[in-house]
């Protein structure tokens, strides 16, 4: 990869003299990212340097500035809020920022304005009360929370159509960075020099509406069963970073639940074969966003959902749901290559899998190179949208709020006998706890602009340089051999986990009597 320029400083001098100090010289030092690595999901990828050219005259600097400006070899001039989380990941991004964000902001000519998020969901209310003639890109320094708060804050403005042109960008520096991995800018740098360089890829939308609640916006994934509950129970082994994913998954794994509900899916690409008058969406009453055209589905007496939609078979019991925007669920979880976040497509796996086996080999062995959907553990479905109905609704940690919707998935003497989930299962929403209830998931396609390296390659945009980079990309990460962390496809640290996992089971186990071999036989035999 060529070498790309983020700033520049220049200093005139006196005029040249073969023996004048080179201080004092007429000089541009040009501040440039080098790659290193082809593979950009690498932390490693870039480094920052810089190189220095000497000018004769001063107004030969001013010439040469001039026409690099006119070349586009200098970044534009754009006015950026940088939205830093001091509690992102493991407090890594105010590291991040000070060190490595700030010094190459400073001579781009890029003008930042700096904000610390305070507490939970305050990029909900920055973004949202934003004034739009002051930024032209809201930029956070964060795990993906904080970039889905600044996408509902900015969608749920009376202006929203105004505000989700506002491009957003993202520097990880979180626990799981889905979309920084996703776009190959996980190294701060590169993810730095594209914020820096400014362009823009679509970005679709998902929307979650349930009854008499707002609508929750989505950048990532929607989940529910093992994989929402791994995510969401993580968060109590924060500590771990990254690694906390791996654990809780383990955890839940061990002990796979069986949730009871119905998903009803509408063909993909629906809008398009809708007339125009019938895709003019009907305007809220308070003048917000477009509301929903299948919003009376929502209410829990309409009836079952009739054609286009249908129900997803081998029904009604699931393990896990999940519908993505991208390749990677987290650093450490390459899911698909089949997905692009500006495809206009939701993609959308769902398991009814309860065997454990059939779930934790695939999960520990194949997490990482994209083969985890080949292995048929889950069902791959394409959609144009999605009602998730589940048999036990409410909010999962206020018992008082529960209620059985449908008695027959889960009372009945056939699902105890399967030992159905009498609770609400957890949803998720971009890593973040939504109340469980009928939910109606919509694709807004191409809705936001996302800030992405100028090389990165997106279905339907024609831009041969950046096909070229991300075949050589996918090709190179095909080839490559495990990284040499990785000891039979495992990292050592997620082996050491799990081995830990294992003796605490065995002593729980015989703290209670049981003996663990008979839990290991109970593994290996469901
Ligand atoms: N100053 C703060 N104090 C406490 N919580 C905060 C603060 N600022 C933001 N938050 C909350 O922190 C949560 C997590 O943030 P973030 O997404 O940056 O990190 P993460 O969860 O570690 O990463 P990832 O989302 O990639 O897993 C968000 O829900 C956000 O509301």
């Amino acid at each position: 990869m060529s070498p790309c320029i983020f700033g520049y400083e220049a200093t005139k001098g006196n005029n040249y003299t073969a023996t004048a100090d080179k201080q004092q010289q007429h000089k541009v030092v040009l501040h440039y990212v080098a790659f290193t690595e082809l593979d950009l999901r690498k932390s490693s990828a870039a480094t920052k340097t810089t190189a220095q050219l000497l000018f004769e005259s001063s107004s030969d600097v001013d010439k040469f500035i001039q026409m690099a400006r006119d070349l586009g070899v200098f970044p534009k001039t754009r006015r950026i809020l940088l939205l830093v989380n001091p509690n992102g990941g493991v407090g890594k991004a105010k590291r991040i920022s000070d060190t490595v964000v700030k010094p190459m902001l400073q001579h781009s000519g890029v003008i930042v304005k700096e904000q610390y998020t305070e507490y939970g969901k305050h990029a909900v209310e920055i973004a949202n009360k934003l004034n739009l003639n002051e930024v032209d890109s809201l930029v956070v320094v964060s795990g993906d929370g904080v970039l889905h708060e600044v996408i509902n804050g900015l969608l749920s403005r009376p202006d929203w159509d105004r505000a989700r042109k506002t491009s957003i960008g993202i520097i990880p520096a979180g626990s799981a960075n889905a979309i920084g991995t996703s776009i190959g800018t996980i190294s701060p740098i590169v993810a730095t020099l594209a914020v820096i360089r400014g362009e823009t890829s679509k970005l679709d939308i998902f929307s979650l509406s349930q009854l008499n609640k707002p609508r929750i916006y989505s950048m990532l994934s929607f989940s529910w069963g093992m994989m929402a509950d791994a995510d969401i129970e993580s968060d109590k082994y924060r500590w771990l970073g990254p690694l906390r994913f791996e654990v809780a998954g383990l955890i839940r794994m061990i002990k796979l639940r069986r949730y009871p509900g119905k998903i009803y899916v509408l063909p993909p690409k629906y809008q398009e074969t809708l007339s125009t008058s019938e895709l003019t969406p009907p305007q809220s009453p308070d003048g917000r966003e477009p509301e929903s055209r299948f919003k009376h589905l929502l209410d829990s007496d309409a009836q079952e959902p009739t054609k286009p939609w249908r129900l997803l078979p081998n029904m009604p019991f699931y393990s896990m749901c999940l519908l993505l925007n991208c390749p990677n669920v987290g650093e450490t979880i390459y899911f698909t290559d089949t997905i692009r976040h500006n495809d206009g497509i939701m993609r959308f796996w769902y398991s009814c899998e309860t065997r454990v086996r059939k779930i934790l080999f695939p999960f520990v062995l194949d997490q990482m190179n994209g083969k985890l959907v080949e292995r048929g553990l889950m069902q791959d479905v394409e959609c144009g949208g999605i009602l998730v109905v589940p048999g036990v609704e409410g909010v999962p940690e206020d018992p008082s709020s529960h209620l059985i919707v449908e008695p027959d998935l889960v009372t009945s003497p056939a699902a105890k006998k399967l030992d159905i989930y009498q609770r609400p299962g957890l949803f998720d929403v971009d890593g973040e706890v939504m109340p469980t209830s009928r939910t109606l998931i919509e694709i807004h396609p191409s809705l936001m602009n996302l800030i992405v390296p100028e090389w990165f390659f997106c279905k339907g945009e024609d831009n041969i340089k950046a096909k070229e980079h991300a075949e050589a990309v996918i090709q190179a990460t095909k080839n490559q051999a495990r990284p040499s962390s990785y000891a039979f496809g495992v990292k050592p640290l997620s082996l050491v986990a799990v081995g830990a996992v294992a003796v605490a089971a065995a002593l729980y186990l015989s703290a209670n009597g049981d003996s663990p071999l008979d839990y290991i036989r109970y593994i290996l035999a469901i």
